[in-house]
């Protein structure tokens, strides 16, 4: 039988507004949605929260919606409740976006098409290791991942689809990794390319300012970890 998109239910970690800080949108009013669940486990992982789907971990979810600290409850949600809890809650935020944990593990099309019939953009987050299942205007943000410890691959269709790819960097061994993956699987010719520097390190902040002056490339600072929102 056919899956029936309306009923679709995804894994939900949270849900929250707050502003942009990361790559191309950073400082624009968002809403995030985060899903639950991430096997590629990167060992400087800042939501590990999100790794693991327990059961024993399901709540309502009322209850992942006025969460105040980062845990690994989840809710199951379909787009339509999504929708609605997000028009109830009164966001003002035209941006929304879809993160995790990784969300590119579920199909995101009939979310998407929920929000955006209510004038909402979208933008996923997404390691590139899964196939991207988006509308057609979902802005994409690659954050490749290479050599983790869950053993994924990023995928050449995901770099492909990338409007925007957004790499994580600490040290200069990092980036000598970044350039094969860019020659063995190129973006399109309009992809921005950001470099992020992992965890706020100076050193790793150094190295991401340097390169994105020799490359002409841009720096994703993680603006809100400076503000200290969420
Ligand atoms: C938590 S991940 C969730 C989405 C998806 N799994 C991914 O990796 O893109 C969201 C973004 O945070 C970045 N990130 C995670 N931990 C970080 C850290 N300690 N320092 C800098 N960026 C980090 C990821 O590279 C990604 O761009
Ligand atoms: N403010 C804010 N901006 C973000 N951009 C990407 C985030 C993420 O966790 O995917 C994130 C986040 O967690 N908070
Ligand atoms: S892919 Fe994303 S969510 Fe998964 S471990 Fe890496 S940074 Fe964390
Ligand atoms: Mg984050």
């Amino acid at each position: 039988m056919l899956e029936n998109p309306i009923s679709t239910l995804y894994p939900i970690n949270e849900i929250f507004q707050t502003i942009q800080g990361e790559g191309v949108f950073t400082g624009v009013p968002a809403i995030f949605i985060r899903l639950q669940g991430c096997p590629v486990g990167c060992p400087w992982c800042d939501t590990q929260h999100t790794w693991e789907q327990r059961e024993s971990d399901q709540v309502e979810a009322t209850e992942v919606v006025e969460k105040q600290q980062p845990s690994s409850n989840w809710a199951s949600m379909t787009a339509d409740e999504m929708v609605k809890l997000i028009e109830a809650k009164g966001y003002t935020a035209k941006h929304v976006v879809i993160t995790g944990g990784e969300p590119a593990m579920f199909n995101l099309i009939p979310l998407g098409q929920a929000l955006e019939q209510k004038g909402y953009q979208l933008q996923i987050e997404t390691s590139g290791t899964f196939a991207i299942q988006v509308t057609p205007s979902t802005w994409v943000t690659v954050s490749p991942k290479l050599d983790m410890p869950g053993g994924y691959l990023v995928r050449p269709d995901c770099m492909k689809r990338a409007n925007e790819i957004k790499y994580p960097v600490a040290m200069q061994k990092h980036i000598e990794q970044f350039d094969k993956l860019l020659k063995a699987c190129p973006p399109r010719a309009e992809a921005i390319i950001a470099l992020q520097p992992i965890s706020q390190r100076p050193r790793a902040t150094e190295l991401a300012i340097k390169v994105c002056i020799e490359r002409n490339w841009r720096l994703s600072a993680q603006l809100h970890k400076y503000l200290k929102i969420e």
